[in-house]
């Protein structure tokens, strides 16, 4: 049953001057069988999708890169950070974000991608869930140099890099994005660029 430990859910509105911050009171079962009462703060801005693109003939990966204000409040110096190409879903379903965005971000047009797991982005606060895929790209597939939509004030440098460049970055703690760390380590384990 979904909801067996949970009940009197309430909740209320801290902002929607963006996206959708609540704030929720519920009555949760503890493992002791007594009942507590709960709070929570919740953001929800919808689901996101991420993608790992990758040459086989190069040996390469694009990554982007961009500034995150959360980041720069929170000891990442310049607030610049190596990032899969990623997106927020908006109406479209996973696969047609990744492909839209990666066409915005990194200016390349796929023809296939490959989902390979989705998670939770930060369950303790966040809705968010994001859907991960890999892609292979070629030269030919580029259309545009990228950089993100000039109207959402988008500034993205793309990085195409050896991937056992991307790894040393990895390796030397270089790179600060779960997201990027963990479709990294699938490339390495499932060995897409030997
Ligand atoms: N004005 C305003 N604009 C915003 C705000 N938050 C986001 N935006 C706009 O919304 C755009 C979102 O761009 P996307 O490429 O769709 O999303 P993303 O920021 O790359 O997010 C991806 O990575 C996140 C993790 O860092 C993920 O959380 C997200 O799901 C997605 O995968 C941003 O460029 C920016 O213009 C905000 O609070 N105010
Ligand atoms: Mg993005």
């Amino acid at each position: 049953m979904r909801d067996h430990k949970i009940k009197n859910i309430e909740s209320s509105l801290l902002s929607d001057n963006y996206y959708i911050l609540k704030k929720f009171s519920f009555d949760y079962l503890m493992s002791s069988g007594k009942w507590v009462n709960q709070m929570r703060e919740v953001y929800d801005r919808g689901d996101g999708a991420g993608i790992l693109l990758y040459n086989t003939l190069k040996k390469t990966v694009i990554l982007t890169k961009q500034f995150r204000m959360p980041t720069y409040l929170n000891e990442n110096p310049d607030g610049m950070l190596v990032e899969i190409c990623a997106g927020m879903l908006d109406k479209d379903n996973p696969e047609a974000c990744v492909i839209r965005e990666t066409e915005e971000e990194v200016g390349y047009r796929l023809k296939a991608v490959k989902k390979v797991f989705e998670a939770y982005s930060s369950p303790g606060v966040m809705t968010e869930k994001m859907h991960f895929f890999i892609g292979e790209y070629t030269d030919d597939m580029k259309v545009s140099s990228g950089g993100g939509l000039e109207e959402e004030h988008e500034d993205i440098e793309v990085l195409e890099i050896p991937f056992s460049e991307a790894i040393d970055m990895l390796n030397q703690g270089d790179i600060h994005d779960t997201r990027t760390i963990v479709l990294l380590q699938y490339a390495q384990i499932h060995k897409l660029l030997d």
